[in-house]
């Protein structure tokens, strides 16, 4: 049985980004991590910039409060100066409109005083620059502006759109199917007869992978008898660059997915992960190079196994250069006394305190329990033994999501 750390580094060991692809800038590209370096093609501002409504003035004309001063233009945004700025000269300005020759301040309308054909300078300090953003001050061009391996966020968006980029290469955001084991199962939309249940961990999983970085695809219940759940797992795995198959992993008779996977040549290089819930974790690869995760049937062992093992391999295949999860240590908002035989991942949920942030352990009755897990955004992780720590104490915590 390996420990999570190990059985992490197998997964990733295995993961490696995926063949780019060049897509559209729009809001599909979000979440895309960029394969290459982006350089600007302009210098931005592209020209001196004014920063705010008033007047183009030189600075050295104002230096005494109550200079009045020619006005002898006006520039709008978007208007390119006919004319420079001469001694006792000055210009109405706009917003982002460019700064005209001569001048080398802005003097804001609210600090000046319009006399018809003149202005008075009330701002009792004009400094040089002030109120101007110099060309070239955000980006020059050539110069890199996004490098590869940066997630494109709606900040990008912005960026690459000022550098005339509308389409960029990225790296895809993995295939990932989803196949639910068990003749127990009923789907979402069916009343269950006696003695079967919905199948929660389809849906659930399809969900884990889109915020995960990952295209989900569904592909049905597999049964309990090895033919049928052989052509589904067939089926999935060509269709996919990571398949998820929940349940059927561990030692009962009905549980056929490790010997399913290994007549379609399935490498196993992890069986058995130290932790709770989730230790009947099934990882490998498939012929084709397809990631195989085989994951515990509970719902709540399903879910902590995707966010431990599969989220970080999405990551990869999506090329993120940090794979995750994220763990820090947080002060716990309720003391904590358990007995556990492996390290457990504790449903919990962080809280934004004035005095910073802190980790609740949320109500759960163990891995069945997708109502108590549900309002969690972390994991506190308790060591195995007997763990008794106090209100406030710093534990370790994962981050979910
Ligand atoms: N003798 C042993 N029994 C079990 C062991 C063990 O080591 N020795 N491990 C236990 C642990 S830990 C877990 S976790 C489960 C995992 O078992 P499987 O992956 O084989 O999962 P199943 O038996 O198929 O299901 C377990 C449980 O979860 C329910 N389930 C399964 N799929 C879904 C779904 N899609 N939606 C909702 N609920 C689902 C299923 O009905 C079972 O109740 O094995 C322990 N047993
Ligand atoms: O380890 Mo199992 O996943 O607790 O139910």
């Amino acid at each position: 049985m390996l420990e999570v750390a190990d059985a992490l580094a197998e997964v990733l060991k295995h993961a490696r980004p995926l063949e780019t692809e060049t897509v559209a800038l729009a809001p599909a590209a979000l979440g895309h991590v960029l394969a290459a370096d982006i350089a600007a093609d302009i210098d931005s501002p592209p020209f001196p910039k004014s920063l705010r409504d008033g007047y183009a003035v030189r600075s050295a004309d104002c230096a005494a409060p109550g200079a009045e001063l020619k006005v002898v233009a006006e520039i709008p945004a978007g208007v390119v100066p006919t004319r420079s700025v001469g001694a006792g000269e000055a210009c109405r300005i706009f917003t982002g409109a460019p700064l005209p020759e001569g001048a080398d301040a802005v003097v804001m309308q609210e600090d000046a005083q319009a006399l018809g054909d003149r202005v008075r300078i009330t701002d009792a300090a004009v400094k040089p620059r002030q109120h101007v953003y110099a060309r070239g001050t955000e980006m020059r061009v050539g110069a890199v502006v996004l490098r590869a391996g940066t997630p494109i966020n709606p900040a990008a968006f912005g960026v690459l759109a000022n550098v005339g980029k509308t389409a960029v290469p990225v790296y895809p955001f993995p295939r990932v199917g989803v196949v639910a084991t068990g003749d127990e199962l009923v789907e979402a939309g069916t009343k269950p007869d006696p003695g079967r249940i919905r199948n929660t961990n389809g849906p659930m999983l399809t969900a884990l992978t889109a915020r995960g970085g990952g295209r989900p695809r569904y592909f049905g219940i597999a049964r309990d008898a090895r033919a049928s759940a052989r052509s589904l797992i067939q089926e999935g795995l060509d269709a996919s660059d990571v398949l998820l198959i929940a349940g059927g992993v561990s030692v009962g008779d009905f549980d056929l997915v490790p010997a399913v996977l290994a007549e379609l040549g399935v490498t196993f290089h992890v069986r058995q992960v130290r932790m709770k819930p989730g230790k009947p974790l099934l990882f490998g690869t498939a012929p084709a190079g397809q990631l195989v995760f085989g994951l515990p049937g509970n719902p709540v062992s399903t879910f902590v196994c995707f966010e431990l093992f599969v989220r970080p391999a999405l990551r990869i295949l999506g090329g993120h250069a940090e794979a995750g999860p994220r763990t820090i240590r947080l002060p716990v908002a309720q003391g904590l006394a358990e007995s556990n035989d492996r390290p457990t991942y504790r449903p919990a949920k962080l809280e934004y305190g004035p005095d910073g942030l802190s980790v609740r352990p949320l109500a759960w009755s163990g891995a069945p329990d997708l109502v108590g897990l549900q309002p969690a955004d972390a994991l506190i992780v308790l060591p195995a033994g007997d763990t008794r720590c106090d209100c406030g104490a710093n534990m370790d915590v994962v981050l979910l999501g």
